[in-house]
């Protein structure tokens, strides 16, 4: 079992592994594989549910798939990704609502988008025994604010915010950083300054660990980030699968005598 005692401490050259995962045959696999941490992303928005954001994930769709992957997961370290606004406008709502992804949905952990509002909130959480993983650089819930998906950190004022605010999640008790979308150099400073282990998505190699979208791994979709690496074109896959069905059917070649049974106690019902 991963636990986040254990990441914490995970030596230098043992590189910590994380994918998403939104669903429970996808989980098993992850898991078998032996992937350290599974993230339940609200890449989901992305990914599965077919929205052009993250911003309309609900926080019953990530309770929902959370407690599907944990029901599928014996090994991995799981965490539910905390959907947008769902955490940092109050703090009592705050707590409630990380608090229902451990006692219900049975997640390891939590993970919020980070920022100089999350700084108390991680504190909260993390005595209240919700261990938080930190997100810093491109937090795409602030997509709106950005204004796209760009680089982060990449004049010395926005890598000194970045190193600094990092800095003070570590100190205000979360147990890992995910930095997504930053110069590979930044990413190796703040991976430097922090004991707790930091998680890179295009981050380049120098964090402790790497996070990958499953579907940008698995060639699900069309699309995917520049950073991401599709390692399979699952999309082919199941586009061959589908036309081979639709054409078996069509040709009177499926369902096949061992897909079918005859029972001659019903000939006559008609
Ligand atoms: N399937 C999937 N994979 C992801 O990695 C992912 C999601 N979905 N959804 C949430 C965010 C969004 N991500 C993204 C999305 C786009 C770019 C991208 O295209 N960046 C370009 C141009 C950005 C711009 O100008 O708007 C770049 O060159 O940085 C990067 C990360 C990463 N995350
Ligand atoms: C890419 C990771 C870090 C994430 O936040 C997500 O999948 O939602
Ligand atoms: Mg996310």
């Amino acid at each position: 079992m991963v636990t986040t005692r254990e990441l914490r401490s995970r030596s230098d050259d043992e590189p910590i592994t994380m994918l998403t995962a939104y669903d429970a045959p996808t989980a098993e696999v992850v898991d078998e594989a032996g992937i350290d941490v599974i993230l339940v992303g609200d890449s989901m928005g992305n990914a599965v549910l077919g929205h052009d954001s993250t911003l309309p994930v609900t926080l019953e769709e990530v309770h929902s798939r959370t407690a599907a992957v944990a029901r599928a997961t014996d090994d991995a370290l799981v965490v539910a990704d905390m959907p947008f606004l769902s955490f940092g406008v109050d703090e009592a709502d705050s707590v409630e609502n990380a608090g229902r992804m451990l006692k219900e949905a049975d997640a390891d952990a939590v993970k919020l988008e980070s920022g100089p509002h999350t700084v108390e909130l991680t504190r909260r959480l993390t005595e209240l025994g919700i261990p938080v993983m930190a997100h810093l650089g491109l937090t795409p819930q602030h997509v709106n604010e950005l204004g796209g998906y760009q680089r982060q950190g990449t004049d010395p004022d926005a890598a000194e915010r970045l190193l600094a605010l990092a800095r003070e999640h570590e100190e205000a008790g979360a147990f890992s950083l995910v930095l997504e979308h930053v110069p590979a150099n930044l990413a190796a400073q703040v991976t430097a300054a922090l004991d707790v282990p930091t998680i890179g998505i295009g981050a380049g190699p120098d964090t402790d660990g790497q996070v990958l979208v499953i579907t940008d791994v698995l060639g699900l979709d069309e699309w995917s980030p520049p950073f991401s690496k599709q390692y399979a074109d699952l999309r082919g896959a199941m586009a061959e699968a589908v036309t081979a069905y639709k054409e078996e059917v069509e040709g009177g070649e499926f369902p096949a005598e061992e897909h079918s049974h005859v029972e001659r106690d019903v000939d006559d019902v008609y």
